[in-house]
């Protein structure tokens, strides 16, 4: 990669854009929707089956074009063309970064070190396939003999996040007489509620781990397996018909027991937070079967494919992406809320918060120096309705600039209870009576008219102006999850790719592991307090004494 000659706030682009946010001052949505009757229908897109109404943000058409000039000037589009292409665009850990391999058609060409990968990516798939069949049809085994019905996946971060919350988005389509459990954290407390009412001669653990030494994944896996012996009354030969793994590691994957003949292999090149379409997927895969897991996969490479060949005008991504550099530059926004109208995408929010968080969290540019603008934002939210009568009032009346997404979708999904009361109805007319309190308010004028007495008047006013993104879809579907996901992936790249760093390194999750390591033994053995600062040595000495020790 080359040095960028000038920093990202020195730029005349960005300049321009500091002069136009001057200029722009208070304007108010009320007064851009009154200068503009075909706002609501101009300031759209559609892509794939999402579309995007972006009509209710604090821009206009001059900001869009001197956005897309920042986009332009800070070449965007040569970087996700070099992204796409395969080369090494995370410079830190001299890796290529080529998750949209992974759903590239099976004759497409994508090299890494001259190679191509798309071959073994369906190769991949192909034998993650054939395993998912054999769990659903019951033809897999455990060792007694019995048929598996529990599926425990085991890991964290990326090989988590992932599959967790797309089995709850897509629960609807899974396998009804197969259960999942999704274990991530060290406190043994999640393992032991998730086995502690399973039959483990019907029980699968798959063991995701891209390193395959994440002391949280290794201690739950190895708790697992024994676990499993004991309760089966088992040598270690029944591992085999207990435990697969998903791994770039075959050494340490076979190094822990796991026969490599039971291991699903991905690549460097996929980061974590960008896995779950890979063999990290497994556990989805044979809950919704493999033609759904395909279609996800097609709907994935239809955003790539959009994001990849839009001009920037139509570019959805890039428009979402350049929306954030905006807000957090230019009205100093420093969190961006994710709140879905969907009780499946209940999960949603935290898995982008890894994908957001992890990879836009940076204060060095890609050369080593500080960067002096805002990068990633604190991504926070939950499904709308319940945040309405939570947190909502903070978004409508608090001081802070929270620039927010609404998602919905036209058709529930089947439910037991539908057509006896319309209850979709009423959750969209939430959705969309939100996005409208924000943005337009309710002016003292207003509220005086409904005869609130004078004191309460500023009370009860609603400032509006808080800018928003609609993304609605007529229903959720495996394929529509591919589009959301790929379409958050290519914002957040968009957003790195300006600020000039790093997206797809992660060393800032590094020295908490290695002060863990050096604590654990003065937690157990009361040794090596002396080498610790005066608060934690104080805390570690309460911990004994509270544990008895
Ligand atoms: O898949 P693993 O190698 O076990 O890594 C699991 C997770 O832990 C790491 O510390 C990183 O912060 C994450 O990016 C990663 O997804």
């Amino acid at each position: 990669m080359n040095a960028r000659q000038t920093r990202l706030n020195q730029m005349p682009e960005w300049t321009a854009l500091g002069k136009h946010r001057e200029q722009l001052g208070g304007t108010h949505l009320r007064e851009l929707f009154a200068a503009d009757p075909e706002r609501g229908s101009r300031y759209t897109l559609q892509v794939g089956d999402l579309y995007l109404d972006h009509s209710k943000h604090l821009v206009t058409d001059e900001t869009l074009a001197l956005l897309r000039d920042l986009a332009a000037a800070t070449g965007v589009a040569g970087l996700r063309d070099a992204m796409f292409r395969g080369e090494k665009i995370n410079t830190t850990e001299d890796r290529a970064v080529l998750h949209t391999a992974l759903r590239a058609p099976r004759d497409a060409v994508i090299e890494v070190d001259g190679e191509n990968v798309v071959p073994a990516v369906h190769a991949v798939l192909d034998r993650m396939a054939a395993f998912s069949e054999k769990i659903r049809s019951g033809e897999w085994t455990g060792h007694t003999g019995r048929r598996i019905r529990n599926i425990v996946n085991i890991g964290i971060g990326g090989s988590d996040l992932g599959p967790a919350m797309a089995y709850e988005v897509l629960r609807s389509y899974t396998q009804r007489d197969l259960t999942f459990r999704f274990v991530s954290n060290v406190d043994g407390a999640d393992l032991h509620e998730a086995v502690r009412d399973l039959d483990p001669a019907e029980t699968l653990f798959i063991i995701a781990s891209k390193t395959f030494t994440t002391i949280e994944t290794i201690t739950n896996a190895t708790s697992a397996r024994d676990w499993l012996l004991t309760n089966l009354r088992v040598g270690p030969d029944a591992v085999a018909k207990h435990f697969v793994a998903l791994s770039t590691n075959a050494e340490k994957v076979s190094g822990f027991g796991i026969d490599t003949a039971n291991m699903f292999e991905f690549w460097d090149w996929v980061g974590g937070r960008y896995s779950y379409d890979s063999a990290i997927g497994l556990s989805l895969m044979i809950a919704i079967g493999p033609d759904r897991f395909r279609e996800m996969l097609d709907g994935f490479h239809l955003v790539d494919e959009h994001f990849r060949t839009a001009p920037a005008e139509a570019n959805a991504p890039l428009l979402l992406g350049l929306l954030g550099v905006w807000y957090g530059a230019f009205f100093d926004a420093q969190s961006h809320a994710v709140l879905p109208y969907s009780h499946y995408l209940s999960k949603f929010t935290a898995y982008l918060q890894q994908l957001d968080m992890e990879s836009n969290g940076k204060s060095v540019d890609r050369d080593g120096n500080p960067v002096d603008w805002q990068t990633g934002p604190v991504v926070w939210g939950t499904p709308g309705t319940n945040g309405q009568h939570a947190y909502y009032q903070l978004i409508h009346q608090g001081t802070k600039v929270i620039p927010a997404d609404f998602i919905g979708f036209a058709k529930p999904v089947p439910s037991l209870l539908a057509g006896l009361v319309p209850q979709h109805d009423l959750l969209m007319a939430n959705f969309f009576a939100q996005t409208q309190a924000l943005a337009f308010g309710k002016t003292p004028e207003e509220v005086r008219a409904e005869g609130v007495a004078e004191e309460l008047v500023a009370h009860k006013t609603f400032k509006g102006n808080h800018p928003t993104t609609t993304i609605l879809a007529e229903e959720l579907t495996p394929s529509v999850l591919g589009q959301l996901i790929a379409l958050y992936e290519h914002k957040v790249f968009v957003q790195g790719a300006i600020w000039n760093i790093d997206s797809f390194d992660q060393w800032g999750v590094e020295l908490g592991k290695v002060l863990a390591k050096k604590i654990e033994p003065v937690l157990t053995d009361g040794k090596g307090g002396e080498q610790l600062d005066s608060s934690t040595a104080t805390l570690a000495g309460k911990y004994r004494t509270l544990r008895g020790r």
